[in-house]
């Protein structure tokens, strides 16, 4: 991590603040709440290097400035401007979530208080407190597999992954770049985790790369029992930022 990162979050965990990279309303675009209106709320920082994360300037900063990409705020302003917006969801992503998550109790807290439906979408690697599970309506878990360039004992945490199947508030979406090699990896990681609710999702930032990955994803998720999730804001609207 970059030393202005690394102090924007010393001095957000000390104050009990959030970091965040930004905030916007749109369209849920993958997971069972597809299709959606929703608040988001992205915080920045990450723990793994995915070598085909779509918001790196959430996290890579030898290419993007966390002075100018992330803000440090108090839960309760986030709350507010959360709770100014008329959608009944929100998601909590980033960059990773969970790194976050004394303050992030707090935030999810607030907002199941307001009858907000929360989910968050996390990578997996860190169990969620109890807290956390009882305010979420549902964590949209997404397990790193080798074709993400993530070492195996980075991504992959058995008892993150154990916790958050036990929570019964778990999907599992799995990111597939390439299904000869990633199919496999899901039944493997399903199986011994005992996974009940399995998405698969293609990588990708355009229309046609989603498209022609989902109908490809088809043909392994429909023998298996498992979902495809669409990347619905991808096929809206592109690569586009705040969307
Ligand atoms: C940016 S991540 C943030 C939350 C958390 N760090 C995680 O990975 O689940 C949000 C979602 O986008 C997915 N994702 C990121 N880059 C992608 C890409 N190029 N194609 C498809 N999905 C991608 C992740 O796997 C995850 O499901
Ligand atoms: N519209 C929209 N839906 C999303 N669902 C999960 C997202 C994410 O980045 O975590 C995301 C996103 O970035 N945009
Ligand atoms: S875990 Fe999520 S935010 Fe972090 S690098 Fe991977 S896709 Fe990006
Ligand atoms: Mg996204």
């Amino acid at each position: 991590m970059s030393a202005a990162a690394a102090a924007t979050h010393r001095r957000a965990a000390a104050a009990g603040d959030l970091v965040v990279s930004e905030l916007f309303t749109s369209l849920q675009g993958e997971g069972p709440s597809a299709g959606q209106t929703a608040v988001f709320v992205r915080l920045g920082g990450c723990n793994l290097d995915c070598s085909w994360c779509d918001t790196p300037y959430t996290w890579r900063w030898d290419r993007h400035d966390p002075r100018a990409e992330l803000s440090v705020r108090p839960v309760a302003e986030v709350a507010r401007q959360v709770l100014e917006q008329r959608a009944p969801r929100v998601v909590v992503t980033g960059g990773e979530p969970l790194l976050q998550q004394r303050a992030l109790l707090e935030l999810v807290a607030r907002l199941h208080e307001a009858e907000r439906l929360v989910e968050i979408e996390t990578n997996g690697t860190i169990a969620p407190a109890p807290r956390l599970v009882e305010g979420a309506a549902r964590f949209n878990v997404s397990p790193k597999l080798a074709t993400s360039g993530v070492r195996t004992g980075r991504r992959i945490v058995p008892d993150s992954l154990t916790a958050l199947a036990g929570t019964g508030k778990a999907v599992f979406k799995f990111v597939v770049t390439d299904p000869g090699a990633d199919v496999p990896e899901v039944e493997e990681l399903a199986a011994s985790y005992g996974m009940e609710s399995v998405w698969l999702m293609p990588q990708g930032t355009s229309g046609p790369e989603v498209v022609d990955g989902m109908r490809a994803l088809a043909e392994a998720a429909v023998p298996r029992g498992w979902s495809v999730s669409p990347r619905l804001h991808v096929l809206l609207w592109g690569d586009a930022r705040g969307r």
